[in-house]
């Protein structure tokens, strides 16, 4: 039998829908659906149940649908059911415009991954419902960005605005915010595995099932233009600049996975970090210094906790997951550090030798999943990838490419990893100072 509102009794009921979320996937209904499910349990205030869009698939949809939105998040020992969730659409349902204009709809949260951060479908779809929210006049909106991007809310307003026409942007600027956030909570892609075990715990069958760390972090700026759950009672914390947070996990956790996707060859997170572990201390520590002033912050014990975390064996995270879409990530994670270090007058030796294991993966995998992958598919001596890919403008910018350091670095990393693999190189570098 299937997990339903029917099947499974107790689950948490919202008395009203007051959040589009845009991209339900797994991370959305492991970390947003949790703080509110929480913050709405513990205030009373249970207008926050969340209509979920699927932007891309029907996969989600046809997940949850049946279930009634209901479906299981299992981290450690704790399997619990979420019940936040009151709706899931497909993609291009016209009822999402609907649901955006509706006055009792104050949030929109966002996770449409880092390659939605341009004009397409999920931008569209968005200012679409906002327009039709101006011209209902149905109040002040907050649309919350959820994804792995510095400076996040600020990228997505100016989406909106750029497709937004001139009478919109006025509403735009009187009703509409767009807070910057920093998310955290691992969360893989679920498997068939993960489905059985929590079909066994429940006696009952969750297509929908995810499985995630314990950890869960949601850093958020305080910039509202109307209501919200009170996000704070489940442990969110509410601040004047997100940035600094967003800077610190992005160069931290973010670019250390990638360094654990592009240099070993395992198969899980858990086992690269076997292999990598001192190389990912190494890394941590060249790009401590670009990371900004943060009140509270024990970087010491976050950089130690991120090694714990990775340790997981529980997580089933996938290198390959990781190392998709690297055009859209390596940017944030690694290139804007190393162009500080650079300016600096130090050498980004690690975060080199990250890009040239990126490099050398997008130039030989059999099979590279990034939107830019036709022009990443590039050939010949280590010199004339790293030439070729260096001048990949929307990756390295103008700046980087023109580097004589930078390429060098690269060069010479790129030039070991092709001669003598991930794991001899990564211990020479090691035995350097
Ligand atoms: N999974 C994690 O551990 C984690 C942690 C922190 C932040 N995040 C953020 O959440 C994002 C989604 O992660 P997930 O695990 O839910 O992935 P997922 O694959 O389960 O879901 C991704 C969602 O994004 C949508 N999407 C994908 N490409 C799109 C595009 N080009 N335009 C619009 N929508 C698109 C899909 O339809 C889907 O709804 C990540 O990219 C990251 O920015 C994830
Ligand atoms: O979500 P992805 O697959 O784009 O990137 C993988 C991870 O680096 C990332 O999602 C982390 O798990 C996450 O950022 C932890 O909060």
């Amino acid at each position: 039998m299937r997990l339903s509102r029917t099947s499974y009794e107790g689950a948490f009921q919202p008395g009203a829908t007051g959040i589009v979320h845009l991209g339900i996937g797994a991370f959305a209904r492991a970390h947003q659906a949790v703080f509110t499910e929480e913050a709405m349990a513990a205030t009373g205030d249970d207008r926050w149940g969340i209509c979920g869009a699927t932007m891309r698939g029907p996969g989600v949809a046809d997940q949850l649908g049946p279930q009634d939105g209901l479906y299981s998040v299992r981290a450690g020992a704790d399997l619990r059911v979420v019940g936040a969730v009151t709706e899931v659409l497909r993609p291009g349902d016209d009822l999402l415009t609907d649901r955006l204009a509706a006055p009792g709809t104050q949030v929109v949260t966002v996770t449409i991954t880092e390659k939605g951060y341009r004009a397409g479908p999920a931008v569209d779809r968005l200012v679409r419902g906002l327009r039709a929210r101006a011209a209902a006049d149905a109040g002040p909106i907050t649309v919350l960005s959820c994804d792995n991007l510095p400076s996040n809310g600020v990228r997505l307003g100016t989406l909106v605005r750029e497709a937004a026409d001139s009478r919109l942007l006025g509403w735009l600027d009187e009703q509409v915010r767009f807070p910057c956030t920093m998310v955290d909570r691992i969360v893989p892609a679920s498997t068939p595995a993960d489905l059985a075990e929590a079909a066994a715990r429940l006696g009952l069958e969750d297509r929908g099932a995810v499985v995630a760390e314990p950890f869960r972090q949601w850093v958020i700026e305080d910039d509202f233009a109307a209501g919200r759950p009170v996000w704070e009672k489940a442990g969110a914390l509410l601040v004047a600049r997100a940035g600094p947070y967003e800077v610190m996990k992005l160069r931290l956790l973010n670019g250390s996975h990638s360094a654990l996707a592009y240099l070993s060859a395992r198969e899980h997170v858990a086992q690269a970090l076997g292999e990598l572990r001192e190389a990912l201390v190494r890394l941590m520590d060249e790009v401590t210094p670009t990371l900004g002033e943060l009140d509270g912050v024990d970087l010491g014990a976050y950089k130690a906790s991120l090694l714990e975390r990775f340790a997981n064996p529980e997580l089933r995270h996938r290198t390959a997951q990781i190392a998709a879409d690297g055009s859209q990530k390596l940017p944030q994670r690694l290139l804007d550090p190393a162009r500080e270090l650079l300016a600096a007058g130090r050498e980004p030796r690690w975060i080199a030798l990250v890009v040239a294991g990126w490099m050398a993966h997008v130039s030989t995998a059999a099979a590279v999943d990034d939107p830019l992958a036709g022009r990443l598919r590039v050939t010949g001596d280590a010199a004339r990838v790293a030439g070729l890919l260096l001048a990949v403008r929307e990756v390295f910018g103008e700046d980087l490419p023109e580097h004589a350091g930078f390429r060098e670095l690269v060069t010479e990393a790129l030039e070991r990893l092709m001669a003598e693999g991930a794991a001899a190189t990564v211990r020479a570098y090691l035995a350097t100072p």
